[in-house]
């Protein structure tokens, strides 16, 4: 198994009239960890909604592909698809009154390649008390039990929709080494849909930007931070190499600068910006995601 492929059409989604998703037109490669970015309100759950055949498009199309159905379908109604795609929310979708070893014991049921040891070691790592009911469990717990369900679902297409945000910084963290420990063991699908970029920026292979429905950027992570970088040394110098460049950001300690910048660099640059002593490096993915969704347009500056 190395995953499902996702691909959509024109896919738009409307509440009451009103575009949540708006003509995307999308293609998430089989086997790799995508990230969904978008800040609040983007459409990121709606689209993971409608990838995982929760929603029916308002118009346009989702196809999942795979080898094993050979060709594609769509996931809406789809009950192959469906049992093939895991999404996992920050509302949990669990029966609140029932104990989480029942939900458990739902999930092995109905997941084709569920793991029922890989969900029992989990569930002791993040010390998810089994025999409580859910609606009992702290709401890190609850996310913590949607995350097991998640990962030990290794469902050719994993969606988790921020729902770990309820998790504390620790828990957040072994999320994110086990998810990807269980990647490496069974590659897979997998999406995080997020606004903590930082945080996961180093998991992802391929990103999706949206930003109000519409699709800023697909790209490979690698792609994207080479549309900018970092540059810092004596102020002065910073000063005059970067001129004629957008600045994304920007911090001065003494005598030293340190500027973020955005575009395609040439060689001639970077040549001439080392030999001046000046230090390059790769731009973080968060600082172009803050850029590309327009978060920051009182601070982007060309001078
Ligand atoms: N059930 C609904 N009924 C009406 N409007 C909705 C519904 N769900 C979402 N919306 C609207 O659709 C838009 C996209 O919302 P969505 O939840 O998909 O975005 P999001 O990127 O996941 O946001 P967040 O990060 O805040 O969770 C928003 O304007 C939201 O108000």
């Amino acid at each position: 198994m190395s995953g499902l492929g996702v691909r959509t059409e024109n896919l738009t989604v409307r509440y009451s009239g009103v575009p949540a998703v708006d003509g995307l037109d999308l293609r998430l490669a089989p086997g790799k960890i995508h990230g969904l970015l978008g800040r609040n309100g983007s459409g990121k759950s709606t689209l993971a909604a409608t990838l995982a055949g929760f929603r029916q498009p308002s118009d346009g199309r989702v196809l999942i592909e795979s080898d094993e159905y050979d060709g594609a379908r769509e996931p809406y109604e789809d009950a192959i698809v469906t049992s093939r795609v895991c999404l996992i929310r920050e509302s949990g979708d669990l029966t609140d009154s029932a104990p989480v070893k029942h939900v458990l014991g739902l999930a092995s049921s109905l997941r084709p390649y569920w793991d029922q040891d890989l969900a029992g070691e989990l569930l002791d790592k993040f010390e998810v008390p089994t025999r409580q009911k859910v609606q009992k469990l702290s709401r890190g717990k609850k996310s913590a039990l949607g995350v097991v369900l998640g990962i030990a679902s290794r469902a050719p297409l994993t969606i988790f929709d921020e729902s770990y945000l309820g998790m504390d910084v620790p828990s957040r963290n072994l999320f994110y080494d086990v998810l990807l420990a269980d990647y490496a063991e069974v590659p897979r699908t997998i999406v995080l849909s997020t606004h903590l970029v930082s945080e996961v920026s180093s998991l992802l292979e391929e990103v999706v930007i949206l930003d109000q429905g519409k699709l800023v950027t697909q790209a490979p992570v690698d792609s994207l931070r080479g549309r900018g970088a970092s540059i810092v040394g004596p102020a002065a110098m910073v000063d005059e190499l970067t001129a004629e460049l957008t600045v994304l950001a920007e911090q001065r300690l003494g005598g030293t600068k340190s500027v973020t910048v955005l575009g395609d660099l040439e060689e001639a640059f970077l040549a001439k910006a080392r030999s001046a002593g000046l230090e390059i490096g790769q731009v973080g993915l968060q600082e172009l995601f803050v850029h590309l969704t327009g978060a920051t347009h009182q601070k982007v500056s060309k001078r």
